[in-house]
């Protein structure tokens, strides 16, 4: 077995003239989700379709669990992939049961397996209906259940939650907490970012191709240096002014009430922020939010194109 589940040494991929990916290294580690993210065209779907080995890079060398995926067709080793494409589409005749036991017999995997996915995905109840009278959350469902067959050690989903309910999402994001729990690499690809945020192990931006970020939301916000948000009740503005004990010069109001305010302060601060607000007797509620995935994503996409128009000379006389 190799250290990693996927690595990626300066894997580079052109349609004709199109450089979909500029040369990119990347491991990821069993138990690890990472986030993909980036606008369309980015190079998401091209990224993950040359893991899978649908793809043949044009530079540079590419190991999933340990082999090559376009040299090794070895059925015990595909076997281990499960794969959501964006748009699901199944045979319309079919029972969402016939479905997935279709997909366990070609994967290898017990019919009971593919049973039990039914029930957790939630379409117990519509297993034996044709797939052409199920709802778009319901075929996204059963699209999840073909993925996870067979517990694999290697997983990727494009848009999984697309069309979900908000209950389905949430059981879906426990779905792989327990994947990533028992070893498997998870491969996330989402737009929408808040619900993500608290699955994800690292999240990678792309941008025309580019990495613009890679690494632990703690460690961007670190590196974006994006302040932290404060919610206080219980404080007129100028009592707020007090608590903070002169450290108001370095926030940033954002919204004030009679008794309450919104405000920002840089990262590295927060915790001598809280503490004076802590201390005070007369605040009643007191909120601190770290800089979100969303925040993150604008800023380094943000940053990424006006570092291409300053380079094109865009915005300058
Ligand atoms: N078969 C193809 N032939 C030519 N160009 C392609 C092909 N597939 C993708 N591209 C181009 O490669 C780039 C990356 O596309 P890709 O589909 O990987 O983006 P994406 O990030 O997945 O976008 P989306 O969020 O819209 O799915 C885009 O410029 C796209 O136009």
């Amino acid at each position: 077995m190799s250290e990693y589940a996927v690595e990626l040494t300066d894997l580079s991929k052109y349609y004709r003239s199109v450089e979909a990916l500029h040369p990119l290294s990347l491991n990821i580690s069993f138990g690890e989700v990472l986030g993909l993210f980036g606008h369309n065209g980015a190079g998401k779907s091209t990224l993950m379709k040359l893991i899978l080995g649908v793809l043949k890079p044009s530079s540079g060398q590419l190991k999933v669990l340990g082999y090559c995926p376009r040299t090794n067709s070895d059925h015990d080793y595909r076997s281990q992939f499960g794969y959501l494409p964006e748009n699901v589409s199944f045979y319309e005749h079919l029972s969402g049961r016939e479905v997935l036991r279709y997909f366990a017999r070609l994967k290898g995997h017990s019919l009971a397996h593919a049973d039990a996915l039914l029930e957790e995905v939630n379409l117990a109840h519509a297993a034996d209906r044709p797939v052409k009278t199920y709802s778009k959350g319901m075929r996204q469902r059963l699209g999840l259940a073909q993925a996870f067959l067979g517990e694999p050690k290697i997983l990727i989903l494009d848009e999984p939650t697309v069309g979900l309910d908000p209950v389905a999402t949430r059981d879906f994001y426990q779905m792989v907490d327990r994947l990533k729990t028992s070893g498997c690499a998870v491969i996330l690809c989402s737009h929408v970012l808040p619900d993500v945020e608290n699955h994800i192990d690292r999240a990678m931006i792309l941008s025309a191709g580019r990495k613009l970020a890679l690494g632990s939301l703690d460690e961007l916000r670190l590196q974006a240096k994006l302040p932290t948000e404060f919610n206080v009740s219980g404080l007129s503005s100028s009592e707020l002014s007090t608590a903070l004990n002169g450290y108001q010069s370095i926030s940033t109001v954002l919204e004030t009430t009679s008794n309450a305010s919104r405000f920002t302060v840089p990262t590295p601060e927060k915790m001598i922020v809280m503490k004076h607000l802590l201390a005070n007797q007369n605040v009643t509620d007191l909120q601190v939010t770290p800089p979100s995935l969303e925040a993150l994503y604008r800023y380094y996409i943000s940053d990424f194109h006006s570092q291409s128009a300053e380079s094109q000379g865009v915005g300058h006389e």
